[in-house]
């Protein structure tokens, strides 16, 4: 298993190659960057797990860093400071985007591609449509990674329980996008009944407050930091996961269940269904989703969209929200590529 970090050197990219790094499931890292990653991998190397890590250098090509990839993560660009939002980021991160698409569509067009620059809503949209441009592009293989929406509705809902439900048995549906309204966390349908009581217990302002701590979780790390960047450990720890899942998958392991931001299209099982959610709602375009996926060795089985049937009234309202902002985030990203001012070559 080889994997990629493209954005290695930076505030989530070094946090997640040190996980990459003890894993067993990984035996080549390669961690390409505009700076630093020479020596970063040096010191990665001196940890006595069995994965080979390589610093690489944008002066040198993307090619020694992403030949062969069979996975690769991409925490590249820029984060937020205070007062900006995600789609602040958009110009220069689509930017970046484009180019490590192109990239990726010359070296390793087989391998799953995990995308974390935000704006997520756009950007998944973004190189997406660079591989179809190359004629590489197979949407089983590529992932937003919405990891941290569902993490932090973890740790959120055990915080407010005061510890009586504990994060490591919880798993939260969050589905939508990853970004402000986009996020819709699931609280009224699990599997664990004793979040569904806790939940039904709280008044509607706790309910309501903790939906949108969610939705705006990222903006507490962002004022924390006071404009040195956004969350990256707990990004790095989520996109980890994510990833781990992934190898696994790819490995043989069967029924791995994760959340990500994905394409609607007819090679994913459970796409039609969505879309018809999604037009019955009289909406059409929204053609990129996060909701839990079956994951399989070639990518994406399937969509496991029966969440979909037993979402209450207000998720209901905020799904519709959600998909009004999505289809806007997911034009922009497609127009950035197919647009007039589009730059990107085949
Ligand atoms: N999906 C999510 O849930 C999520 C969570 C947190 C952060 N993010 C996003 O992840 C991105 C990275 O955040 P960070 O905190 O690690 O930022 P950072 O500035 O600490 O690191 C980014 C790294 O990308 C590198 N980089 C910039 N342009 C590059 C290029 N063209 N090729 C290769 N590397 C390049 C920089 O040199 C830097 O080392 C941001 O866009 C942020 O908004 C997403
Ligand atoms: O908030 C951000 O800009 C970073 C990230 O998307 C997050 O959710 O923490």
């Amino acid at each position: 298993m080889k994997v990629a970090v493209i954005g290695a050197a930076g505030g989530i990219g070094q946090p997640l190659s040190l996980l990459l790094k003890l894993s067993p499931l990984v035996d080549e890292l390669t961690m390409y960057d505009l700076v630093n990653t020479p020596g970063i991998a040096a010191d990665l190397n001196h940890i006595d797990t069995d994965a080979k890590v390589t610093g690489c250098l944008a002066d040198e090509g993307f090619e020694g860093a992403l030949q062969n990839a069979d996975l690769v993560v991409i925490p590249a660009g820029i984060p937020r400071k205070p007062g900006m939002t995600r789609d602040d980021l958009f110009a220069i991160n689509g930017g970046i985007i484009s180019n490590i698409a192109e990239n990726c569509a010359k070296s390793c067009p087989k391998a799953h591609i995990l995308v974390i620059s935000n704006p997520v809503n756009s950007t998944v949209a973004i190189f997406a449509e660079v591989f179809k441009k190359c004629g590489v592009y197979d949407p089983r293989r590529l992932y937003g990674v919405t990891t941290l929406d569902l993490v932090r509705a973890n740790s959120f809902i055990s915080e407010l329980s005061g510890g009586k439900l504990q994060s490591k048995d919880l798993n939260v549906t969050v589905i939508g996008g990853h970004s402000g309204e986009t996020i819709v966390p699931i609280f009224s349908h699990n599997s664990n009944s004793q979040l569904v009581s806790f939940y039904e217990s709280l008044s509607m302002e706790q309910r309501d407050s903790l939906i949108h701590r969610v939705q705006f979780g990222g903006d507490e790390i962002v004022t924390a930091k006071k404009g040195q960047g956004s969350a990256t450990l707990s990004m790095a720890y989520s996109g980890f996961r994510l990833a781990e899942s992934l190898m696994k998958a790819i490995a043989g392991e069967t029924n791995i269940i994760e959340s990500a931001y994905i394409q609607l299209d007819q090679s994913i099982q459970g796409s039609t269904e969505v879309k018809s959610y999604i037009a019955s709602k009289g909406l059409t375009d929204v053609e990129y989703i996060s909701l839990p996926i079956k994951l399989g060795p070639r990518g994406v089985e399937s969509i496991e969209f029966d969440i979909l049937n037993h979402i209450n009234e207000n998720e209901e309202e905020l799904l519709s929200t959600c998909l009004e902002q999505l289809k806007g985030n997911i034009a922009k990203g497609v127009d950035f590529v197919k647009g007039a001012n589009a730059t990107v070559q085949a």
